[in-house]
Order: structure tokens, then sequence, then C-alpha cells
């Protein structure tokens, strides 16, 4: 049977800065197309592990490879151009430009265009048309010219994530897409993102606090303790499993 190559793959990565261990010996393969959670209560180092993928941060051991290419020695820039898009906790959107302005820039740089506000607004081009199509997959066609400081939580995720589709990555981190988000457009956003995964095949780990909507999106769970990946599994086998029961769910986490 043929090997599929791994869309991520993470070989004994570590983080330690000055004597403290920030992260230890994390390990894992992510299948294309396959969707991962990370789960973990506060401070177990669910941000590091993005930030040492998107290469934020340098793993002082260990090595990760996307799509079979290492990725160790790659800025930050060169990893999001090999393939790789992620959002942050915080909102990265610029306030004053509206929601196309912003999809805009993400669909031009994809393009190699420049990122020149000059070249706004030319409709019918080749950016505009992907922002257009960016805009109508997450729904926020009737706030195409808000401007993104007056968004609520929620629809400023939902520009985040439309963002990353107009940059078209290979695989995609989501840090917390719900942090902040009313209950109202939770609903929202879980279907935005089942439909990234499941429609569009796309290779997907996301971070986030609310368990229900974890279990439910992803094919398999990553639970984070302490620094080290307590266990990974399909979300029936994390749920069953005594370790994560009695490290994280059993007290009470989101
Ligand atoms: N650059 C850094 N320098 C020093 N300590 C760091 C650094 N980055 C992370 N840490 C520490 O590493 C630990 C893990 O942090 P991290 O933000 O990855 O946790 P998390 O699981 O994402 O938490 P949360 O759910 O609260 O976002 C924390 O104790 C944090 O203070």
């Amino acid at each position: 049977m043929q090997k599929t190559t791994p869309a991520l793959e993470l070989q004994g990565v570590g983080l330690q800065i000055g004597g403290a261990r920030i992260l230890e010996d994390v390990s894992f393969t992510v299948q294309p197309g396959e969707m991962i959670g990370v789960i973990g209560p506060n401070g177990a180092g669910k941000t590091t592990l993005f930030n040492l993928i998107s290469g934020v941060l340098k793993a002082t051991s260990g090595t990760i490879a996307m799509s079979g290419r290492t990725m160790d020695k790659l800025p930050i820039h060169a990893r999001a151009a090999a393939g790789l898009g992620r959002t942050f906790q915080t909102s990265s959107l610029f306030p004053g430009l509206d929601v196309t302005e912003n999809i805009r820039l993400a669909a031009q740089s994809k393009l190699g265009q420049s990122l020149s506000l000059l070249n706004f607004p030319r409709r019918g081009d080749a950016a505009g048309a992907i922002a257009e199509d960016c805009i109508k997959q997450v729904g926020l066609e009737a706030k195409s010219r808000a401007r993104a400081a007056d968004l609520s939580h929620g629809d400023k995720r939902k520009v985040e994530i439309a963002m990353l589709l107009a940059a078209d990555p290979a695989v995609i981190l989501l840090d917390e897409p719900m942090a902040g988000v009313g209950s109202g457009d939770v609903l929202g956003l879980v279907e935005i993102i089942r439909r990234m995964h499941r429609e569009s095949g796309r290779t997907l780990m996301m971070v986030e606090h609310h368990m229900d909507v974890v279990l439910g999106l992803a094919d398999r769970v990553a639970v984070m303790h302490n620094g080290s990946l307590l266990a990974i599994d399909e979300p029936d086998a994390i749920i069953a499993n005594e370790t994560v029961q009695s490290a994280y769910l059993g007290q009470g986490a989101a």
C-alpha cells in the first residue's frame, strides 16, 4: 500500500527557554485533509505548539515537517509561503479597513501582488473576485463595506477565516476561533469551519476551549498537559481515556 506523506509531522519537538521547559518531546502526524482539535488546560502549551509550527518561535529540539519538507530553519513568512496559514487569539485585522479591503489584501498577497492600498478598489480583477467569493463563503455579504473595527467579535473571526481562505493555505492553524464570540455566533462559525474541512478537504488544527465544538468537529483530538502531548486519538477514545479524564476532562474543563 502506498504511504501518504503527512501534511504535518512533528518529531520530538521541544522548547526550552532559560531553564524552563515550555514544551517537551511532542510527536505526532497529521494526514492531509485531517482535522485535529487541540485541547488542554490554560498554560498547557497549545499556543506555544502553534507558535513553533508557524515559526513565531523556534523549537530548541526536534523537527517539524510540512508535506515532507523540513521547516525548522524557515522563518514565519517562508512557512506561510510554503502553505501554512494561521489565526491568532487576538484579532489581526486592519481595523480602519473594511471587510472587503482586509480580505483583498490576503488575496493580493496570495497572487504575489503589491500590498499597496492604492490598488483599492478595482472591481472585477482577480484579487477582487477572490475576496468576493471568500466573503460569500463566510456569509458576510451584507457587511462587506463595514469597517473591521465596527464588527462584532464573531464577524471579526469570520473575516479572519475569509482571509485564510483567500490566502488558500494547505495547512490551517486556528487558535481559539470562538474566543470572545457571543453564543449566537458560535454555531455560524462552527458551520464555516466544518465546511472548510469537510467540503474543501483542508488540513486543519484547531485550539479551542469549547469542548463540544472540538469533539464534534475534529477527526482526532490532541490533549496537551504541562507542555507535553498527553494523548492524540479519536474523540470517543479521548473521552474514554482515563489519563485524560484525571488530568483534564475530570477537572470541569469548559
Ligand atoms: N516566549 C515565552 N517565554 C516564556 N514563557 C513562555 C513563552 N511562551 C509561552 N510561555 C509559557 O509556556 C506555557 C504555555 O503557554 P501557552 O500560551 O502555550 O499555553 P496555552 O495552552 O495556549 O494556554 P491558554 O489556554 O491559556 O491560551 C505558559 O506557562 C507560558 O507562560
